[in-house]
């Protein structure tokens, strides 16, 4: 598919000529996001979408699709700014296409980019980090998520990564993983240490000592987002930065100390066969003298493996900050490492201090174009996604575009742990929150999150994930009877598929490359317009339609052209 890219550098004005034909929808446009659920077989046994049998969502898409208001649309690849058609969908591409209605170069491609180019290798940041590392035979310590889901992290860039410090002389290199299970399959860990583990003992014909330090699971140890829960990313940092697993993680079974990381998952996998990588416990690696063989000293280099910024900006916190602003935990004596983070995580408040590529500088989003333009407007989701519908949504800025114009909610989630046993999560609370939000005529546009689709999904629990769906759909049905009774918009539709694609077994836990769907259910509806007829390309667009589509569409609801720069609306005026 060839993909016609948005500058990364034009700013427009923000004010929108009226639509030449006067329409606009007086009531509040609503755009709910149901996070992960995308378009499955039609099979309730493969499908826990089908076997909920959702009925309120089924007949607004059935009234949508009578009306030609439905679409199924892409959320995945070279739609979402992918490299690959394989690449499945994510919620950092996905909410920044919704948010900002143009299709940019995501950080993957642009680490590819600058790795492949050897331009990354050339920077003064590689050469201050790196190459000071080798010079002063220091150690270079890298961690992230071990996997090659795409999401977060690739192994190729790591390897790649790995060459070029050795290319700049470092002689020694401790590796810290963090065990994925949610971009690839649930038990694959041990698939990734020994690719990792082969490619460090290969160093050694250059004189290279290089080794796993330390690991652990990604939902356990490191990768906490949007300050759900501290105690993730202490626990990461004790074992990456002081070779110490905590004392609640230990046990007689369990030491949290091993002379390999295989030994450690296979242990853990005995204790807790229900765990699986995601929540593997630390562990730390230690020589024959017993003690750690990769604690991080003063001098020493730490390089952030993973691209996506959601879940590295905790830890980078940790890194970058003084005590008298990093209150979180903690961090005991703090070694003068030089930290960088692949890339730069929040370009708004600019973390991390140092980075190696820059990311998708991305401009003209929708929410720049709405306060412009008068509109005022509300977004809420619970902890797990909140920054999806803010930080995401805004092109990865974590702040209000125009305070006096916005306001953002979040309701507390429950611990990752609780998902699968609580796959309601808190899908009624941020349905509570979204009708006061309305029912106060504040807001004219209304963007929410349900987070529950994904989140389930991820356990890979089939009947988990069937609560998990029926619970949306009753909330679904609150909110649309108050959006009726408004006589307003609601737009329904995901950000990429999982919760349609689980096994009985389990072994499903990752997103997936289906379509989502798009509907709009106009409560003034008087069939003035329908949506651009299946098999037919958006507006002289050589492909689509997909998420980049719907914000053009929104701001034709509200009465506007839309900009110039916007992939096409898919609305057609009759
Ligand atoms: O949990 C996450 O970090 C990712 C999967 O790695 O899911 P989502 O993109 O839906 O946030
Ligand atoms: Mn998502
Ligand atoms: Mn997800």
């Amino acid at each position: 598919m060839t993909i016609k890219l948005s500058s990364q550098h034009k700013k427009m004005s923000f004010s929108l000529q009226k639509l030449k034909n006067g329409f606009k929808r007086q009531g509040p446009i609503v755009w709910c996001v149901l996070d992960g659920y995308g378009l499955g077989k039609d099979d309730p046994n493969v499908n826990p979408i089908i076997a909920a049998k959702p009925t309120h969502l089924n007949s607004l898409i059935d009234t949508a699709k009578e009306q030609h208001l439905f679409k199924a649309i892409r959320a995945h690849g070279a739609a979402v700014g992918l490299p690959y058609e394989s690449d499945m969908g994510n919620s950092e591409v996905g909410h920044n296409a919704m948010g900002c209605g143009q299709i940019y170069h995501q950080g993957t491609m642009l680490v590819d980019e600058s790795f492949s180019s050897g331009k990354m290798f050339e920077t003064d940041n590689w050469k201050k980090v790196v190459g000071e590392c080798g010079k002063h035979n220091k150690t270079l310590h890298m961690f992230g998520l071990l996997s090659d889901g795409n999401i977060h992290s690739h192994m190729h860039q790591i390897f790649q990564l790995i060459d070029g410090a050795v290319k700049s002389s470092v002689k020694k290199i401790r590796v810290h993983v963090l065990l994925d299970g949610r971009d690839v399959p649930p038990e694959s860990g041990l698939v990734y240490i020994n690719r990792i583990e082969e490619k460090l003992a290969s160093l050694s014909a250059s004189g290279v000592d290089g080794k796993i330090a330390s690991g652990g699971g990604r939902m356990y140890c490191v990768m906490d987002r949007y300050n759900s829960d501290w105690s993730i990313v202490r626990r990461g940092w004790n074992m990456m930065v002081h070779g110490h697993v905590e004392a609640a993680d230990i046990s007689g079974f369990y030491p949290g100390y091993f002379k390999t990381a295989t030994e450690a998952i296979e242990k853990c996998r005995q204790l807790h066969p229900d765990k699986k990588d995601q929540y593997n416990l630390p562990f730390v690696i230690v020589g024959e003298d017993g003690k750690p063989i990769g604690k991080m000293e003063d001098g020493d280099v730490c390089i952030n493996w993973n691209f996506r910024g959601d879940r590295a900006v905790q830890i980078s916190r940790a890194f970058d900050e003084p005590n008298s602003t990093f209150t979180f935990f903690d961090r005991g004596v703090i070694p003068k490492v030089k930290y960088a983070g692949l890339l730069e995580y929040d370009t708004e408040v600019h973390i991390p201090n140092t980075y190696l590529v820059p990311p998708p500088e991305i401009h003209n989003t929708l929410s720049e174009y709405t306060c412009a333009n008068g509109i005022t407007a509300y977004a809420v989701a619970e902890t797990h996604k909140y920054g999806h519908v803010t930080y995401f949504w805004n092109g990865n800025k974590s702040g209000y575009v125009n305070q006096s114009m916005e306001l953002y909610e979040c309701v507390d989630s429950l611990p990752n742990s609780e998902t699968e046993s609580h796959p309601e999560m808190k899908a009624v609370e941020v349905t509570d929150k979204i009708l006061a939000a309305l029912q106060s005529k504040k807001f004219q546009f209304l963007r929410m999150n349900y987070a529950n689709p994904d989140m389930v999904g991820h356990t890979g629990n089939f009947d988990s994930c069937v609560r998990a769906v029926q619970c949306i759909d009753k909330q679904v049905a609150r909110l649309a009877a108050e959006i009726e009774k408004q006589k307003g918009v609601l737009i329904i539709t995901a950000d990429h598929g999982n919760v349609e694609d689980k096994t009985q077994k389990g072994d499903k836990t990752s997103h997936t490359t289906a379509d989502v769907l798009f509907t709009i259910t106009d409560y003034s509806y008087n069939g003035e317009y329908t949506l651009v007829a299946d098999g037919v390309k958006p507006d002289g667009e050589p492909e689509g339609p997909g998420l980049t589509n719907i914000a053009a569409t929104v701001l034709n609801l509200f009465g506007f052209e839309a900009p110039e720069s916007y992939r096409k609306s898919l609305i057609k005026f009759k």
